[in-house]
């Protein structure tokens, strides 16, 4: 299954023209306010129908401008999930996710118990709305879009309005949505931390163009993502196996490029992870340091120097198989001689997980 998208249209001085493919998985829309990501999302939807372009779903045609094909809205066979739920407040659980199932074409037969299960409401089924936490709330109206047997889940910041905890709480529902499902899922969201988690394909948006699409891995760790993606926010990450579980609340990793140390994650040995590596909290040596507090030091290869505008430098390394970002000062990019090919050390000040169970192991 894939959705595949090129559009134009102007709205006065705004004007948008994207072309992306959306495949098997989340595809994340990443782009500062007003780049044109709702813009996608309603011309996807058919809330929108662009000046030109064409959207198809699977082979389906949505939209061609040549052919002047147009699907409603009702009829493209989309679950859409808001940031607020808009769960019906005057029906329990139960009824609220049997209106999705309602819009279900009648052969599809019943996903329901799944679908609880998978989202983990089983035990929310007789309450109504209110007595609902934001977090389970959105899990409910993810439930109700997914019984209508969607063709494509559109998810516009569907975690803005809840606190981190409940974030927390609810992305490893919506990885297993991802694993789970072959529904292609667009997702819109300013959030990093979202997107290093859950993307499989990542489209950085700027000012209503596509600057980059492909593989969400591949796009993180280019440094010419970087000025879209925002310096504080930039980084990439790596391959791990959960190697052991330390006395002082500690687990080892073991990547390509060698062992790290992380605050303890709840997960066997042996699991395979994905850790996020903010360029911003990368430091390189040429020589291996020594009386460090820090406990990871990779080494690595330099394989790309991006010199921005400003003080700042951007260096992509290749460590073991895995590519990562640095950001560091153009000055101590000149001193080093970093240039391609140069061999350093990475000092990661920080190092978290960003995605578990990667490749369906673990
Ligand atoms: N119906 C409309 N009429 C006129 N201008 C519009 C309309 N819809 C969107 N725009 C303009 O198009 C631009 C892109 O808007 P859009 O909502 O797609 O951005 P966005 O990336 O989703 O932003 P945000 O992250 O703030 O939601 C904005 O400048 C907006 O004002």
């Amino acid at each position: 299954m894939s959705l595949s998208v090129s559009i134009r249209h102007s709205f006065g001085a705004f004007s948008i023209d994207v072309g992306f493919e959306a495949p098997t998985g989340v595809t994340a829309l990443f782009g500062r306010s007003g780049s044109g990501k709702t813009t996608v999302i309603n011309a996807v939807a058919g809330l929108l129908r662009p000046q030109s372009g064409h959207v198809t779903l699977d082979g389906r045609v949505l939209f061609n401008s040549d052919t002047n094909a147009f699907t409603p809205v009702h009829r493209r066979r989309l679950g859409y999930v808001f940031q607020e739920g808009r769960l019906f407040p005057h029906l329990s659980v139960r009824q609220n996710l049997a209106y999705g199932r309602w819009f279900a074409p009648r052969e599809a037969g019943s996903a329901g118990d799944h679908v609880i299960e998978m989202l983990g409401i089983g035990a929310l089924l007789d309450r109504r709305p209110g007595a609902l936490s934001g977090g389970e709330k959105q899990r409910v109206a993810i439930g109700r879009a997914l019984l209508a047997r969607p063709k494509l889940l559109l998810m516009d910041e569907p975690l803005a309005a809840l606190d981190e905890e409940r974030k927390a709480e609810i992305l490893p529902y919506l990885e297993r949505l991802r694993d789970e499902t072959d529904i292609p899922i667009l997702y819109v969201s300013h959030s990093m931390v979202e997107v290093a988690r859950l993307a499989t394909t990542l489209v950085l948006i700027e000012a209503g163009h596509v600057v980059r699409a492909g593989p969400a891995a591949e796009v993180l760790s280019d440094p010419e993502s970087v000025p879209t993606l925002g310096v504080r926010t930039a980084g990439a990450s790596l391959h791990a196996i959960v190697a052991a579980q330390e006395e002082d609340g500690l687990t080892r990793l073991e990547t390509s490029a060698g062992r790290l140390l992380i605050p303890r994650v709840e997960a066997e040995i042996g699991a395979r992870l994905a850790i996020r590596i903010p360029a911003q909290d990368v430091i390189l040596s040429r020589t291996r340091p020594e009386g460090l507090s820090a406990l990871n030091i990779l080494p690595a290869k330099v394989t790309a120097v991006r010199l921005g505008e400003g003080p700042g430098a951007i260096v992509q390394l290749k460590a073991g198989d895995d590519l990562i970002l640095a950001r560091i000062t153009r000055r101590s990019a000149l001193a080093l001689e970093l240039a391609p090919g140069a061999d350093c050390f990475a000092i990661l000040k920080t190092v978290s997980v960003a995605q578990t169970n990667v490749g369906g192991a673990g």
